[in-house]
């Protein structure tokens, strides 16, 4: 893949960049309020009838606090928060070492949990539902099944992609959370508190801009105030203004609805070579050296959350806005 400032890649130094920004409460957790209102009736119930809370699926595209409100969930419960990832589950054995090693009322956090292997989540269906394990012994007519009881968890489970989820899977949870992109003002709100954590000055229009340009994701906002941050201390002095922050995010080539070359190489491959579609995902991977699968799950959503783009069922369409954009005259 080619390097993008915008892309959702995150390096070993940018995670620990992303751990100290993290709010640790609900309150301090900007924006998605239907989901906070939700979750924090939740909590307070199941905090009031001392049980665990429910099992709670949080998903949405990436870079929008799915992680951050796992840990969040864990501290409001006032638990402990056990972490891993479906790719990192192989084995059914795996699973029932770690739900083992848990304690009474612990959160379970399982990133990417669409990419547990079909025989793990097979050992997870009794463990959320009955908070037991199966487990067989022995081969042939000799197998015998026991039980083993575990103690009361929350599972928190994010993905990127509902859709990939099998349904009995998803059926389990009781909270179904999907997180949205961020609006403009909840992201100029969380570029201000990040400059404060940060320790940098900055003008509210500054933390706008960088806003505007961030796709509505939290990710994206605080990565580029960071690399504006560099410009406003090499070339200014240290403070982000507004004119400093439109100079530097030129130079990042972000344009001003926070699409970068890669955006402008695909819109443009569709417009020049397609006529503005439809145009299968295949065709559009192979004209622009990308895999299909990441132009759907890393490129796309943002294009058809703004309209850029209509997914039809023979192909994607560039609408009339991207026409505008580039300012090119829409073909009859
Ligand atoms: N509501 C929010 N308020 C303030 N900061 C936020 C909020 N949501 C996310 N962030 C910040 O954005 C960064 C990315 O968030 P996080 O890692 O939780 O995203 P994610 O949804 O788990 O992404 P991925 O799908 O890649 O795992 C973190 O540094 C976090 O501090
Ligand atoms: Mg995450």
């Amino acid at each position: 893949m080619e390097e993008r400032i915008v892309n959702q890649e995150v390096d070993s130094n940018e995670l620990s960049f992303e751990q100290s920004l993290r709010p640790q409460t609900l309150q301090q957790y900007i924006g998605q309020d239907k989901v906070k209102a939700n979750l924090s009736v939740f909590i307070e119930a199941a905090r009031m009838r001392e049980e665990t809370l429910d099992h709670v699926l949080l998903y949405g595209p990436p870079g929008l606090g799915k992680t951050t409100l796992a840990v969040i969930i864990a501290n409001e419960m006032g638990v402990n928060i056990r972490t891993t990832s479906g790719p990192a589950i192989e084995r059914p054995g795996d699973l029932a070492a770690i739900l083992s090693a848990l304690e009474p009322g612990d959160v379970l956090f399982i990133d990417e949990i669409h990419r547990l292997p079909r025989a793990v989540e097979e050992v997870l269906y009794p463990a959320m539902e009955d908070f037991c394990l199966d487990i067989v012994i022995g081969k042939g007519p000799e197998a015998r099944s026991i039980r083993i009881d575990l103690p009361p968890f929350t599972l928190v489970g994010a993905t990127t992609r509902a859709g990939a989820l099998s349904a009995p899977l998803r059926d389990r949870f009781g909270v179904l959370s999907r997180l949205e992109y961020y609006t403009e003002y909840q992201l100029t709100d969380i570029v201000m508190r990040t400059s404060v954590i940060m320790d940098t000055e900055m003008d509210v229009q500054a933390a706008g801009e960088i806003a505007r340009r961030s796709r509505g994701t939290p990710r994206i906002a605080n990565r580029l105030l960071r690399r504006v941050r560099d410009f406003a201390q090499v070339r200014g002095d240290g403070t982000i203004t507004k004119e400093l922050a439109d100079y530097a995010l030129e130079l990042l080539q972000v344009d001003r609805l926070g699409l970068d070359h890669i955006d402008h190489k695909l819109l443009r491959g569709i417009i020049e070579k397609f006529r503005g579609g439809p145009v299968g995902l295949e065709t559009i991977a192979a004209t622009i050296g990308e895999e299909a699968h990441t132009i759907e799950d890393v490129y796309e959503p943002y294009l058809l959350q703004i309209g850029f783009l209509q997914r039809t069922p023979r192909g994607r369409i560039a609408t009339p806005l991207v026409y505008e954009h580039f300012q090119m005259e829409v073909p009859k």
